[in-house]
């Protein structure tokens, strides 16, 4: 998706004509275009916008259709951007490798307007349902937030920015306190609206930037980009104040709810080599053992 809310269609074609047409043809079409006069200009664009659909040249100066999208395919984030192959003449061979190759579909030169049209509308149709799906699968059903399998592939990435551009990371992980308690008194869905509040309450105090997940039960996970350890424990006790300031009652009866928290940062690693998704959750779940075995309602850092 652009800037401008309108689905990206990225033209890769050696030929400037192609591009003249195609921008022509898809001017009534609520989409933004982006140009690519070969296949390594081509690759850089899509790594940098991720288009939602790419219109690709079989038959390039320099690398070969085939062989871009077969690169393409490969690198896990631009995978599922489908390719539509603009060709000349195509012999049934040439069409199954395309198809075999990762593309959806295929357009042959010199273009039907209403042809090129209905195509592209379809292929962005079913990119939409794709992205609506994916998104639906990496939310908690019960918060609204994150779920711990977009926990896992975001951290890898955050991950992989960090060692790129040498800023932290922080992750603090969180669990209430108690919970089984709250829950085998109150009953359970009392303990959902606790797990919602607390979840809410976590989302009010961070940053936009800030990836708030629910990691599983009554546990949440928040990835904290280009945080310090010494930040990502200031906001670990900020939200703990947050979390027992939050009024729960049954009745007239006021219900205390606290939550203990842990905080691992990229910087209290020795060695970069060794700061992963897997090895900063760890350090995360260690500090947060500590939070609890010293009291509980509180937060702790990797060096406590
Ligand atoms: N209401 C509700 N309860 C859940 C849900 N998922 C897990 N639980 C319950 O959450 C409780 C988790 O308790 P624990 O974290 O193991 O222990 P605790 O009582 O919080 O104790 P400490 O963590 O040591 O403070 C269990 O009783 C689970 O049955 C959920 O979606 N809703």
């Amino acid at each position: 998706m652009s800037d401008t809310g309108l689905q990206c269609v990225l033209v890769i074609d050696g030929s400037p004509d192609i591009h003249y047409i195609v921008g022509a043809q898809l001017k009534s079409e609520r989409v933004s275009l982006l140009h690519a006069h070969g296949a390594e200009e081509g690759a850089a664009l899509a790594a940098e916008h991720l288009p939602d659909l790419i219109l690709l040249d079989l038959d390039m100066p320099d690398t070969d259709g085939m062989t871009l999208c077969a690169q393409l395919k490969a690198d896990r984030t631009l995978a599922d951007i489908p390719v539509i192959f603009l060709t000349g003449n195509m012999d049934v061979a040439t069409k199954v490798k395309a198809f075999d190759m990762g593309a959806v579909d295929y357009v042959t030169k010199p273009f039907d307007a209403i042809e090129l049209k209905a195509r592209v509308r379809a292929a962005l149709r079913t990119k939409r349902y794709h992205d609506l799906l994916t998104s639906k699968a990496q939310i908690d059903a019960l918060t609204g937030l994150w779920n711990r399998g977009y926990l896992s592939d975001r951290l890898s990435s955050e991950v992989s920015v960090m060692a790129r551009e040498a800023s932290p990371v922080s992750v603090i992980m969180v669990d209430i306190d108690h919970f089984k308690s709250i829950n085998d008194t109150h009953g359970h869905s009392f303990g959902d609206m606790v797990i919602q509040q607390v979840g809410e309450s976590f989302v009010r105090s961070c940053r936009e930037s800030d990836v708030v997940c629910r990691y599983g039960d009554d546990e949440f996970a928040l990835i904290l980009r280009n945080t310090s350890g010494a930040s990502a424990l200031a906001l670990a006790e900020r939200l703990c104040t947050d979390v027992a300031a939050l009024e729960f009652s049954r009745g007239r009866q006021p219900v205390p709810v606290t939550a203990s928290f842990g905080v691992a940062t990229s910087d209290q690693f020795d060695d970069l080599a060794e700061v992963t998704a897997e090895t900063l959750l760890g350090a995360a779940d260690k500090a947060l053992y500590s939070a609890k075995s010293q009291g509980r309602n509180r937060a702790r850092g990797g060096q406590d």
